[in-house]
């Protein structure tokens, strides 16, 4: 893929992987499974707005620091009875072109030319559920790209404002900043990772 330059003209470097390259090098992965985090990785299944799936299977990847402060919310939650709800990690650049095809607008989907943090592996979409894994209230459902998914939208009901809010809270402790448009997107900012192009294999 080489090198993509973004309008303000900040380099965008890329790496991409090579034909056989399985690991994702300089990430880590987090265990879902094994931390009991409910797996809802979108964009794996067809269930998602592009109905397609993109990946090729459900596994999220990280930088080591976003991955770590990742099971710190986890662990913050656990405390509390609740369990992370895992819709997205780290996003390949390519697929990043693909989604902003389809959707257009960078409230919603950060330009490929700049790139998300998503596709620097330091980035997540996530959401609660309670013990048994049901889904906790947010009002509104992941990925809806209307007004409805501002944090701050006033026409809500007092348990979805809350469950926001706790969320909110809960990845601001481990490390994460939040992002207005989207209740389920937090930023992992504490340095500034290159995008990429990796695309993860399912055998290893
Ligand atoms: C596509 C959506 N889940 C998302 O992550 N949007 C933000 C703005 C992004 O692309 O970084
Ligand atoms: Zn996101």
């Amino acid at each position: 893929m080489g090198l993509l330059f973004s309008s303000q003209d900040r380099q965008l470097k890329i790496v991409n992987n090579q034909p056989g390259d399985s690991l994702l090098v300089g990430f880590k992965e987090v265990n879902m499974d094994s931390l009991n985090m409910l797996n809802r990785m979108a964009y794996a299944d067809t269930a998602n707005f592009m109905h397609q799936k993109v990946y090729p299977c459900a596994r999220c990847f990280l930088r080591p620091e976003a991955a770590q402060a990742l099971e710190k919310a986890n662990e913050i939650a656990q405390d509390k009875g609740y369990r992370m709800v895992v819709y997205d990690c780290y996003r390949p650049i390519t697929i990043q072109y693909k989604m902003f095809e389809i959707v257009g607008n960078p409230e919603w989907v950060a330009r490929p030319t700049k790139g998300s943090n998503h596709n620097r592996g330091a980035a997540v979409d996530v959401s609660l559920s309670d013990e048994n894994g049901n889904l906790l209230d947010m009002g509104g459902a992941f990925d809806d790209f209307s007004e409805v998914s501002h944090y701050s939208y006033s026409n809500l009901n007092k348990e979805a404002k809350a469950n926001r809010k706790l969320l909110r809270n809960i990845m601001v402790r481990a490390g994460f900043i939040p992002y207005e448009s989207e209740w389920w997107h937090f930023d992992f900012k504490q340095k500034r990772y290159p995008a990429s192009g990796l695309v993860w294999s399912c055998n290893d």
